[in-house]
Formats: C-alpha cells, sequence, structure tokens
C-alpha cells in the first residue's frame, strides 16, 4: 500500500462526498451539458470529492463511451479543486477497461464496484481487485456490497496491496466492520481508509463514526446539498442537536420514503435534482421512476428539511 494523494486529499474532507447523478436527455441520451452544470454546482457548493458514474451516476446504465465522456466532464468541471473517483466495474477484464478508461479521463481514483454477476470465494475476490489495482496507477476504493462481502483477513490483503488505499462499506453490518477496522490496524503498518457507503449514509454515520470511520457518501448532496452541508458541518462540530434536529426531521422521513420502492436510493435522488430545478431526465431501465405520489411526498420532506436549516440559522 503506498500512500497516494487521493488518500491525503479525502483523509481530510472538510465536506460531504458528492456521487452526482449522471443527466440524460428528453430522448434518453446523456446530456453532458447538464451534467457539467450538476457536477459544477456540487463542487461549488463544498463538495470534498466528486464521484463519477458510481451507484448514484447510473455507472451499470452507461456505455464505455458515455462512462468516459461523463469522467472527463467532471474531471473539466472540478478542475482540479477536488478529487474526482471513477466507478470501475463488471468483471476483472471490462472492470480494467473501465479503470484505463477513467484513467484517460484524468480520474483521481476508482471507486471498484462488486463483480458482475458471480458469487466469488474470498480467493477469487482477491484476485479480481489486485488485478483492476494492477491496471493503472490510480488509487483504488473497493466497494462492499451484494456479492462482494470480505472477511477480515481478506480486507487485510487488499490493503496490503499496491494501490488500494480505502474500503467503502455499503453493507452495514457494523460487527464485520469493527472486525476489520480490528484487523487491518494491527496486521497492516500503513493508513487505510474507510467510507460509510450506506444508502443515504447520514442516517448511519452516528454508528459509524464511533468506529472511527468519518468519511461519508452522500446522495442527498446532489439535491439538498445545503442540508448535507450542515449535517455534515454539525458532526464535524459536534453539535448533536442540529445533527438529531436533521436526522429526526429529513433524513428519517427521506429514507422511509426511500424504503418504499426498489431503486429509490438512485430514482428517488434524481427526482429530487429536477424538484430542485435541474432537468437531470429519468433513470435508465432496469431502474424506474418513482410515481407522482411519492415524489410529492419527497417535495414536502425537502421542503421540511429546509425549513429546518431556516429555523437553525435564525
Ligand atoms: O455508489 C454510490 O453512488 C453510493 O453508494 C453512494 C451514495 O451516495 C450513498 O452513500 C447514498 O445514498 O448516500
Amino acid at each position: 500500500m503506498t500512500p497516494a494523494p487521493l488518500a491525503a486529499r479525502l483523509r481530510v474532507a472538510g465536506g460531504p462526498l458528492f456521487f452526482p447523478v449522471t443527466a440524460y436527455g428528453p430522448d434518453g441520451s446523456l446530456d453532458l451539458d447538464v451534467y457539467r452544470a450538476h457536477v459544477r454546482r456540487g463542487v461549488e457548493a463544498g463538495a470534498a470529492a466528486v464521484f463519477a458514474c458510481c451507484g448514484t451516476g447510473e455507472f451499470h446504465a452507461l456505455t464505455p463511451e458515455e462512462f468516459e465522456a461523463a469522467v472527463r466532464a467532471a474531471v473539466d468541471e472540478t478542475a482540479g479543486r477536488v478529487p474526482v473517483v471513477a466507478g470501475a466495474g463488471y468483471g476483472t477484464a471490462l472492470a480494467v477497461r473501465y479503470a484505463l478508461r477513467a484513467r484517460a479521463a484524468g480520474a483521481d481514483g476508482l471507486l471498484a464496484l462488486p463483480p458482475y454477476l458471480v458469487v466469488a470465494a474470498q480467493e477469487g475476490l482477491l484476485r479480481h481487485y489486485r488485478e483492476v489495482a494492477a491496471a493503472t496507477d490510480l488509487p483504488v476504493i473497493v466497494y462492499q456490497r451484494d456479492n462482494a462481502v470480505f472477511t477480515p483477513p481478506t480486507v487485510v490483503e487488499l490493503a496490503r496491496t499496491e494501490g488500494i488505499v480505502g474500503l467503502k462499506d455499503g453493507l452495514g453490518d457494523l460487527d464485520l466492520m469493527q472486525r476489520i477496522i480490528s484487523a487491518v490496524r494491527t496486521e497492516t503498518p500503513g493508513d487505510f481508509l474507510y467510507f460509510n457507503g450506506l444508502p443515504t449514509a447520514e442516517q448511519t454515520q452516528l454508528a459509524y463514526r464511533s468506529l472511527g470511520v468519518d468519511l461519508y457518501s452522500s446522495a442527498v448532496f446532489c439535491f439538498a446539498p445545503e442540508i448535507a452541508l450542515a449535517f455534515h458541518g454539525a458532526l464535524a462540530d459536534g453539535d448533536d442537536r442540529t445533527v438529531h434536529r436533521l436526522l429526526d426531521g429529513f433524513y428519517r422521513p427521506f429514507v422511509e420514503l426511500r424504503a418504499q420502492g426498489r431503486g429509490y436510493a438512485v430514482s428517488l435522488v434524481k427526482a429530487g435534482v429536477r424538484l430542485r430545478g435541474l432537468e437531470v431526465g429519468e433513470v435508465r431501465p432496469p431502474l424506474h421512476e418513482p410515481g407522482e405520489d411519492h415524489v410529492k411526498q419527497l417535495a414536502r420532506v425537502i421542503e421540511r428539511g429546509y425549513a429546518l436549516l431556516e429555523e437553525e440559522t435564525a
């Protein structure tokens, strides 16, 4: 494990990690102008990093050419102000190709998504991530979720692998995370980054922080950056009152609404971006759009969130 500039930049992340949605026009084609505007607004609002074309950015729905164009646009709009990390997924051969495309597009790092479609043993998973990491000089964050769940010894091996700098947890097993963190701490010399990468990660961040995991992804930042920033700031300042008010009045209702539909961790976020005035289009299949009633409920949740913020600053 070599210390990479990306790791150093993320370690001091002074804001939420922004996972932009990918914008499509009315005909469903990639809309790079709107995507650029979305990324630009997020960076200007105070994102600490841009994770382009990951889960929220519908990595699964993009062609390799669209992926590369979107990552390049994110790199351009970010202009070095914060790092850009790009998704890389599917089987090993394709994940390597995505990694090379991300590198060509100027990304600063990779988020290695679970391999499509097999449920593999630890040994095979390890080989997969090692081959992805060896394909470029980009630092790699491994994303634990679904069919990519690691034992502590496997994460120790990942942490010892040249180029692999961190683990993003989208599983939510705190006992496992505690054992992973403990094993890596005792069995490897260097720093390894951990991210709370659960859907609507703010909802569980109090628990993750107590394990020592300070970094978390934020999809809410896509459509309510002021709320995500206020939550991030309150956590950093130890302002429990604000943290609890935002959890109770905004995040819990949002998460309960998100639980009403499959794929809502992405499609509800995209609906939220549209509600806030940026025409990012609809999600591509196999995701589906939230129903009208759910969109109305989302509008009320967002309104309540902003009303809470106003009360805080009054
Ligand atoms: O790959 C992804 O897009 C994610 O898992 C990140 C999301 O931002 C997730 O943490 C969330 O919904 O807040």
